[in-house]
């Protein structure tokens, strides 16, 4: 059966988009899944992503990684979505959305979708790293001479070492431009190296880098390998709520296989 998709990229982090209200596609085919994202032998993208109906909401949407498995929250995929959901007439410059990991608020205009994340309460600060949940788990540590790094090995022993081990973590790696602008580069976990960018990455590393006082500011900008995102927040008692993930989500192309 033909398969119409559509191709975005937040910042250079790229999925294959599908709208999905049918109910046509097969979920459980992973195989599938792993292939459409396939760089060489399928359309290539760093995840997969459904947009379904919902009951109370504008849409839902189902995030999985390239290797074919349902995943946590992706955030530039979530901002990717609304660029989706826009073009597809079903909202306007506002909307609400249901991932894996709740309930989101957005706006786009023109190019540029801010997306609301969950809050944070819990953040670990351990000696040479930070780590935590921002719909999906970071790992996040400062890096002297970030371009020099090889983020794919060093990233991938991070990833399965303890603790994380099996279940993994996505892992970012910092270095310190100025008190609002920071370098991020990302190992992620389900595409297993390094992408251009990751949307609940550099929410976490905006995060962490409030939390151990790298920064006292609370609207970061976050240089990645594919681009600029903002991230700003306000900070609570118990950690960060009013989180805004925000930058451009762009239509590629569509097309069918
Ligand atoms: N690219 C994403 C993160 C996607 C999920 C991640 N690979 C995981 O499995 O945790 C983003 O923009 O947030």
């Amino acid at each position: 059966m033909q398969l119409t998709f559509y191709k975005y990229q937040g910042t250079g982090n790229d999925f294959v988009m599908i709208d999905n209200r049918q109910q046509f596609f097969d979920k459980k085919d992973t195989k599938r899944i792993a292939f459409l994202c396939d760089r060489r032998f399928g359309i290539g993208a760093d995840g997969l992503i459904l947009l379904e109906n919902h009951a109370t909401t504008d849409f839902k949407m189902v995030y999985y990684n390239a290797d074919g498995n349902e995943s946590s929250m992706c955030g530039n995929g979530g901002r990717c979505i609304i660029a989706f959901a826009k073009y597809l007439g079903i909202i306007k410059d506002s909307a609400t959305f249901e991932a894996i990991d709740g309930f989101h608020e957005a706006t786009i205009d023109h190019a540029i979708v801010s997306l609301k994340m969950q809050d944070v309460s819990i953040i670990e600060n351990h000696n040479t790293h930070v780590f935590l949940d921002t719909g999906s788990p970071h790992h996040v540590q400062l890096e002297e001479e970030l371009e020099q790094l090889d983020i794919k090995t060093k990233g991938y022993q991070i990833r399965y070492g303890a603790p994380y081990n099996e279940v993994g973590s996505n892992v970012n790696f910092v270095s310190k431009n100025t008190t609002t602008n920071f370098s991020v580069r990302t190992y992620e976990r389900g595409v297993e190296d390094e992408t251009l960018s990751c949307g609940t990455g550099v929410t976490a590393v905006a995060l962490a880098m409030h939390f151990i006082g790298e920064t006292e500011k609370n609207v970061i900008t976050l240089q990645t390998q594919g681009g600029l995102l903002n991230v700003s927040f306000e900070t609570v008692d118990k950690g960060y709520k009013n989180i805004w993930l925000i930058g451009p989500a762009t239509l590629v192309f569509k097309g069918e296989i």
